[in-house]
């Protein structure tokens, strides 16, 4: 388990992470999220003893990162792709890796086997494409089978092969019980890795909760309602303070109200309805909604047009 407790970290005058506190639990995979500057590496990297916080404290299994007796045992950690001496062989770094932290030689084999590299162990690292390194750094973490994974952004440089193995390694590791957090910007990709969410912004926390309630929170959830009494569905709901507009197609548009909500407003009037569904939110929208006050950068019209 991870827990971060009032975690503060200045960098000069800049505040990289403010006041935060949360729980990753076991069992599960945590997507970490924000916008660009909002905080994700400095926290990372404090659980991992290479940045120390200002106040608070990064916790794994209870302990800061230097306490950890034989950390690659207990926590396993991606947070940059360049990894090991580019002149070094691929089997030979791990192996340096193994005996620091009394981990068994054999481990080696086990871990390349494991992310695909039996065939490049004996290569040099700094022959080694983005993916082949990103491979290699997750070996790394895997080397002491712990308990606790804690990956920065580690689709990046993977081909779509890549993207889906590493997907499958963090949903095995949690179903067996790890704790597993990763930061990404891909939604997508967190919506079908994910079951928990963290997001931050300007270093504080905006939600730390499972994806299907930051979905359903989201105020650009709707439902559709098709009714010949459309009029008098409408005022009945805005009586009732449920947002509601008329579509070109006639149907109706209702925010801020449950399926439950609608229906029951509806059958209280003996309306006739034609169709009644609800429309949710992508987990992007709903990320975008919660965030877009604590942008860092925000794109210029120009840019937004030309991507
Ligand atoms: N070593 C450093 N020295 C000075 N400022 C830093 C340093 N590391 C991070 N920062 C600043 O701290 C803030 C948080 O940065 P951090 O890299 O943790 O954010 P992030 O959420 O990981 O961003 P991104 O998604 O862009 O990687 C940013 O404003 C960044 O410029």
């Amino acid at each position: 388990m991870i827990v971060l407790e009032d975690l503060t970290k200045d960098f000069g005058r800049k505040r990289a992470v403010d006041g935060l506190s949360v729980a990753i639990e076991a069992g599960k995979v945590t997507g970490f999220l924000g916008p660009n500057g909002a905080g994700k590496t400095t926290t990372m990297r404090m659980l991992l003893g290479l940045d120390t916080p200002d106040s608070g404290a990064a916790l794994i299994n209870g302990k800061p990162y230097a306490a950890l007796h034989t950390p690659l045992r207990t926590v396993g950690a991606v947070v940059d792709s360049r990894i090991g001496h580019p002149g070094q062989r691929a089997a030979s770094h791990l192996l340096g890796l193994a005996r620091s932290n009394s981990i068994p030689a054999s481990r080696v084999g086990t871990v390349l086997e494991e992310v695909g590299l039996v065939e490049a162990g004996h290569q040099r690292i700094g022959t080694f494409s983005l993916g082949m390194r990103q491979r290699l750094g997750i070996a790394g973490a895997l080397l002491g089978d712990p308990q606790v994974l804690i990956f920065d952004e580690p689709v990046n440089g993977l081909d779509a092969d890549g993207v889906v193995w590493i997907r499958e390694l963090m949903r095995a590791k949690a179903a067996a019980g790890a704790t597993v957090f990763v930061s990404s910007h891909l939604m997508s990709e967190m919506q079908s890795t994910a079951d928990h969410l963290v997001v931050i912004g300007r270093g504080r926390l905006i939600a730390d909760d499972s994806i299907d309630n930051v979905i359903a929170e989201s105020a650009l959830n709707s439902i559709t309602v098709a009714t010949p009494d459309a009029a008098l569905l409408a005022e009945a709901l805005s009586w009732a303070g449920c947002p509601v507009t008329l579509t070109d197609s006639g149907t109706l548009r209702v925010t801020g109200a449950s399926l439950e909500d609608v229906g029951g407003i509806a059958h209280g009037l003996g309306l006739r309805i034609n169709e009644l569904s609800l429309r949710k939110a992508s987990l992007e929208q709903a990320y975008a909604e919660l965030t877009s006050s604590s942008l860092e950068y925000v794109p210029s019209e120009n840019e937004r047009t030309a991507s």
